[in-house]
């Protein structure tokens, strides 16, 4: 444990701490859920005013030439790409990470045929797993999804095996995968890889070429600061993109949407993943949030995320062990993405406490608080004093209020 005196001292010598003041961040709050909705950047406001002011309302129709809208899956695919390792043209930005993983899964499986087995783990974010159901399903069985818990994966890779699909970073203990090794191990057995970098985008540094990935999926939400509901992103192998038949064939990945053809045609590269009509303004709004990401090196990203968790980690263990928190996550920094958990009884009544006294972060059933460490704008003071706030929480049991146990229908 440290004092309060030494963590302003850290951040004072912070590389990154010039970043903080980008962000729109509430008073009298310590936001450390940026791993389920990023803040606001601050320009991004007077951005989407001006283009909802003048791209819609002058240009209207003519906006999708003049202002580029068109080309903005693309454009931001690319700016999306350099931070998970991704050559320009690989990366689409695009519907919900759900719906990109129904593109790369149906995809993948149509690469694979005769093949049965979908690999996945049981700390996937459900949604994952539901798209794999739904997916079974729809192409009328012949396929398994085969659940294994996150340290069995690597020996049920069998020879049966289509796809394996993961999530990177464990949504709930921050677990995170050895990614290139088990894409590797997957495409020996001849299977391919499909990697959902929700937790991993922005939160550290992807070599998604580097590993040889197969086809990657993540959001614009958490890390990457594009907004609620901002455009996902879907990354395909260069090699595998023409290769690959898209399941939704909507008439913006034709290779001539403007001929009205009544036949589909597939386009060329990574724009056969595109579907319908983009979500301009969430893709303008998307485009103006990653110019925080300008002149930051990942690795100076990376190495203050390791602090930040090491820190407050071994303050959260020093104050409110007693009170029975117990470190949900690996204490060994490798195997962590950028969040810290800990199993907590009655840990949403905790949160919803912790909250009421100004430190965000969130519950994750059925007995995890997670906080996302999110080093573009949280700094050493803000996790030392969230550590002393949740030790107030649990010390005068301030979570103990009926207000604090009703559950909410998001959390
Ligand atoms: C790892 C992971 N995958 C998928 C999703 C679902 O994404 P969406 O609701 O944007 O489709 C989330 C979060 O909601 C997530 O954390
Ligand atoms: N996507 C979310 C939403 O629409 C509402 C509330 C939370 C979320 C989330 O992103 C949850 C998130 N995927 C998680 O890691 O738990």
């Amino acid at each position: 444990m440290i004092t309060r005196a030494q963590a302003e001292a850290l951040d004072l010598a912070d590389p990154l701490k010039g970043k903080r003041q980008l962000f729109v961040l509430p008073e009298n709050t310590i936001y450390l859920d940026g791993n389920s909705l990023g803040p606001l950047p601050r320009h991004v406001a007077e951005r989407l005013a001006g283009a909802v002011a003048e791209e819609w309302g002058q240009s209207l129709i003519r906006g999708w030439n003049t202002h580029g809208w068109f080309d903005l899956p693309r454009v931001l695919g690319d700016r999306i790409g350099k931070l998970i390792g991704a050559k320009p043209g690989t990366v689409l930005a695009a519907d919900s990470t759900s719906i990109n993983l129904v593109k790369v899964l149906t995809a993948a499986l149509g690469l694979r045929p005769g093949r049965r087995v979908i690999l996945s783990d049981s700390g996937n974010f459900p949604s994952d797993l539901y798209v794999a159901q739904g997916v079974i399903k729809a192409l009328g069985g012949g396929v398994e999804l085969r659940i294994v818990a996150p340290e069995e994966v690597e020996a049920a890779l069998g020879d049966d095996l289509a796809v394996l699909m993961l999530t990177e970073v464990d949504y709930r203990t921050g677990r995170r995968h050895d990614m290139k090794t088990l894409i590797a191990k997957a495409q020996a057995k001849g299977a391919l890889a499909i990697w959902d970098l929700c937790h991993s985008a922005g939160a550290f540094p992807v070599d998604l070429s580097g590993a040889n990935t197969d086809f990657a999926v993540g959001c614009g939400y958490k890390y990457l600061n594009g907004g609620p509901g901002a455009p996902a992103f879907v990354y395909v192998r260069p090699d595998l993109q023409d290769k690959i038949v898209p399941s939704l064939s909507g008439w913006m990945g034709h290779a001539a949407p403007f001929a009205f053809d009544l036949d589909y045609r597939p386009a060329q590269g990574i724009d056969r993943l595109r579907a319908g009509t983009p979500g301009v303004l969430s893709m303008i709004a998307l485009d103006s949030a990653l110019d925080v990401w300008d002149g930051v090196d990942l690795t100076l990203l990376r190495d203050k995320s390791v602090r930040l968790a090491d820190l407050f980690i071994s303050e959260v263990e020093g104050r409110c062990g007693a009170y029975g928190l117990r470190l949900a996550s690996p204490r060994d920094a490798a195997q962590r993405g950028s969040q810290v958990s800990f199993h907590c009884d009655d840990g949403y009544a905790v949160m919803q406490a912790l909250i009421a006294q100004g430190v965000i972060g969130d519950f994750r059933a059925p007995d995890i608080i997670r906080f996302g460490l999110t080093p573009l704008y949280i700094g050493f003071t803000d996790v030392w004093d969230a550590a002393r706030i949740l030790e107030r929480v649990m010390a005068e049991r301030l979570w103990d209020q009926p207000q604090f146990k009703k559950r909410a229908a998001v959390t």
